[in-house]
């Protein structure tokens, strides 16, 4: 649905050219919630204002939903933006009207006769979940609230596509989640396709099923998000996984375990995302005569379901522990090792 081919844009600062964005060749399917994450200077914001031409590229070509957005003139781009809506990480709002009057601005300029757009602004404010607040002023929000208004005004003209450029690095954890969910909420009621640049991982490992990597205005990796967090192969990658996962001392973990743990069977099993894995250690104990001690892990939750490894020790007799351990290996697809046998 969007397709972008060879995007670049220079920037001329100081008599030297900087290629904020280089090369970029990238398809983001439909109803997609895709991240594009990367360090202070990667050039993930010049990326995004490529999309709706807030930025006018260098070179190379926009698709969105078959129309080339890199030819169209002024009076076309500014309807072919009617399709894309973006949200900002400081909101953008216009200070002096209410939260109605925000959400209806858009909607002023796309020529809708008042009485829709008061039926509109009353729509997107029950979306957004800001019932109540419709008189308020901007300074009178929370950045959470902000934030709604600012989701609610790009929706307002029922766009394809919506850009939310570090929607949420200005709000504290819990708000952070909040919009996170609103926007899932979104995607899902709407079909929307979402592109959201980010440098925070834990922003992709919760909403995102895409992701992009950009470094020095390249994509250096990209694939599903379990993907990318099982085999990051970038440095720059394997760094954002570890943002969530922690640095992996595994050979040290694994010795300490052995070490501090007498008894039993030790297992390292290795969750990869698959939500119907999720009751793995419960149904072991139901299906088999062994107990379970979990020693140590690391399980987060991505869209595709939990990623992580646990390890756990397992007391029981030999047979019925080699029932249990088939069972992992032919009836789920978590990857099981068996780090000390009994002998
Ligand atoms: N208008 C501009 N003029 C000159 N250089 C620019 C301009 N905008 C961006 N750049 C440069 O382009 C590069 C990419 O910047 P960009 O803001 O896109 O990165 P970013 O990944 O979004 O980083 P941040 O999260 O810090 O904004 C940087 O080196 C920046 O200095």
């Amino acid at each position: 649905m969007i397709s972008i081919e060879g995007l670049r844009k220079v920037f001329r600062l100081n008599n030297d050219d900087i290629a904020a964005v280089d090369d970029l060749t990238l398809t983001i399917p439909d109803g997609e919630i895709f991240g594009v994450i990367g360090y202070s200077g990667a050039g993930k914001s010049t990326f995004v204002r490529l999309l709706n031409r807030l930025e006018e590229p260098s070179s190379g070509r926009i698709v969105i939903d078959d129309e080339e957005i890199t030819t169209l003139n002024s009076k076309q781009l500014r309807l072919a933006r009617q399709g894309i809506g973006m949200i900002f990480q400081h909101f953008n709002l216009l200070w002096s009207r209410t939260v109605e009057a925000n959400i209806a601005f858009p909607l002023e300029i796309a020529g809708v006769p008042k009485q829709e757009r008061q039926k509109r602004v009353q729509e997107l404010i029950d979306l957004v979940g800001l019932g109540g607040r419709e008189k308020a002023y901007p300074s009178q929000l929370s950045g959470g609230q902000k934030q709604r208004v600012g989701i609610a005004r790009a929706l307002a003209n029922n766009p394809k596509v919506l850009l939310c450029d570090e929607a949420t690095s200005a709000l504290d954890p819990e708000t952070t989640n909040a919009i996170l969910n609103l926007l899932v909420d979104i995607n899902k009621k709407l079909g929307l396709t979402i592109i959201l640049i980010t440098h925070e991982m834990h922003v992709i490992r919760k909403i995102c099923n895409q992701v992009a990597v950009m470094e020095q205005g390249r994509i250096v990796e990209q694939g599903n998000v379990l993907d990318v967090f099982t085999h990051p192969v970038q440095d720059v990658t394997k760094k954002f996984v570890q943002q969530i996962m922690g640095p992996s001392d595994e050979e040290d973990d694994i010795t300490n375990i052995i070490e501090n743990n007498a008894d039993g069977i030790i297992l390292k099993l290795q969750f990869l995302g698959e939500a119907t894995n999720q009751t793995l250690i419960s149904q072991l104990a139901k299906r088999f005569d062994i107990d379970l001690n979990i020693l140590q892990g690391k399980i987060t939750q991505t869209q595709a379901g939990g990623y992580g490894t646990l390890f756990v020790q397992v007391i029981g007799e030999q047979e019925e522990f080699d029932r249990a351990l088939s069972f992992i290996q032919e009836q789920t697809s978590v990857e099981v090792e068996v780090i000390r046998d009994v002998s």
